[in-house]
């Protein structure tokens, strides 16, 4: 791997047009452009009008797929943004979905696969797109982790979102809440049966690893939830505690991770535990994520783990609500974060 520039280069996709993600990309862009090469890809000219409106000193130069096949990424300083343009199908309405885009938003993810395969980029930071409109559009789609996983040919992946806590004190160190998952965009109902020993086995390789090697944790301390209330109460509250997650921890322990548990989730995130951890591992989505955006949205990151590439994202989504009326109204911060944690991954992975 060749190292990373001064300036690393990131592929920023603007995810759903009708949404926050053009707005707040080209704000994190303009902002971060003297730390981060941030290339855009999605449609040149809806976002060449929106930054003239957002402010018109940004300044986007438009780059086509063919020209950057053919010649591959040109030189760009600090004064400009590149823009990879992926036309759009449809005429974009704020606020209002249109699935003749849906196949347009998936383009520019296959875009930034390609560019960080032939190694235009250094990584993926993705704009919030809507799941539902990929779908409308006749394409089955769970999220990008899901796709971004099946496009490079990864069969297990990792989504892990993170942020900074509130210090307790004025001498405390920032803390860092780090949440992991074991299942992904899972219906409730087949979560049970997505907690297996095979799952878990790869769940915590992975985030053992990627912590050590994308992060720069010598040995990570990972401390993993129950599924079930109370940890399944000595079996009287369900078994996947004693049957899957205690033997899951136990071999990784002999594998050499540090994962302890299984603890109940509804104590497990306070201070006296969390102040000895560098992740937690919850296993699903709405018991581990609720958590961590009530700490840290805005300036949360989501993370996915174990993929040959590096991608980090927003902590929320596509805020049509906002969208709808007018720019703006959208925090940028958790964008500027993804940016800035991607940068950090880029080089601490260089290093390793
Ligand atoms: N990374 C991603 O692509 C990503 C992440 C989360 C959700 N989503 C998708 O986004 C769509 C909408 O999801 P939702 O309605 O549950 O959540 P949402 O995050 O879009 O909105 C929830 C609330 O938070 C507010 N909000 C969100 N982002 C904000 C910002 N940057 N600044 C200020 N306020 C903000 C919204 O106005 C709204 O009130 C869904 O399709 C969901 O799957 C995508
Ligand atoms: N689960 C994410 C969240 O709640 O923020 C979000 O849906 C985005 O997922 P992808 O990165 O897989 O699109």
């Amino acid at each position: 791997m060749t190292a990373p520039g001064p300036r690393p280069t990131l592929a920023v996709t603007v995810g759903e047009p009708a949404g926050i993600g053009p707005e707040i990309a080209i704000r994190a862009a303009w902002l971060l452009r003297e730390q981060a090469r941030c290339v855009l890809v999605g449609d040149a000219a809806y976002l060449a009008m929106t930054a003239s409106l957002i402010d018109p000193a940004i300044r986007l130069s438009a780059l086509s797929t063919m020209a950057l096949r053919h010649s591959g990424l040109p030189h760009f300083g600090p004064t400009t943004i590149p823009v990879i343009d992926v036309p759009l199908d449809a005429h974009v309405v704020p606020g209002q979905l249109d699935a003749n885009n849906g196949r347009a938003v998936l383009a520019t993810l296959d875009l930034a696969i390609e560019g960080c395969q032939a190694g235009w980029f250094d990584a993926i930071v993705t704009a919030p797109l809507q799941k539902s409109t990929i779908n409308d559009a006749g394409i089955a789609f769970s999220g990008h982790t899901e796709y971004l996983a099946e496009k490079t040919g990864t069969p297990k992946v990792v989504m892990m979102l993170a942020g900074a806590l509130q210090a307790q004190s004025s001498e405390q160190e920032q803390p860092y809440l780090r949440v992991a998952l074991a299942t992904t965009h899972l219906p409730l109902k087949d979560v049970p049966a997505a907690i297996t020993r095979e799952t878990l086995d790869q769940v915590l390789d992975i985030l053992h690893a990627d912590l050590r090697n994308k992060f720069g944790i010598a040995a990570p301390r990972i401390l993993v939830t129950g599924l079930n209330p109370h940890a399944g109460e000595n079996g009287y509250l369900g078994r996947e505690e004693i049957d899957t997650i205690t033997p899951a921890l136990q071999a990784a322990q002999a594998r050499g991770i540090d994962a302890r548990g299984p603890y109940p989730a509804d104590t497990l995130f306070q201070p006296k535990y969390l102040q000895d951890a560098d992740a937690v591992l919850a296993m699903y989505h709405d018991q581990g994520l609720p958590v961590l955006k009530h700490a840290t949205f805005g300036r949360g990151v989501n993370i996915t783990l174990g993929l040959p590439l590096i991608r980090t994202s927003v902590d929320h989504g596509t805020a049509l609500d906002l969208a709808a009326q007018g720019l703006g109204l959208a925090d940028s911060g958790s964008m500027e974060e993804a940016i800035r944690v991607a940068l950090s991954m880029v080089r601490a992975q260089a290093s390793t």
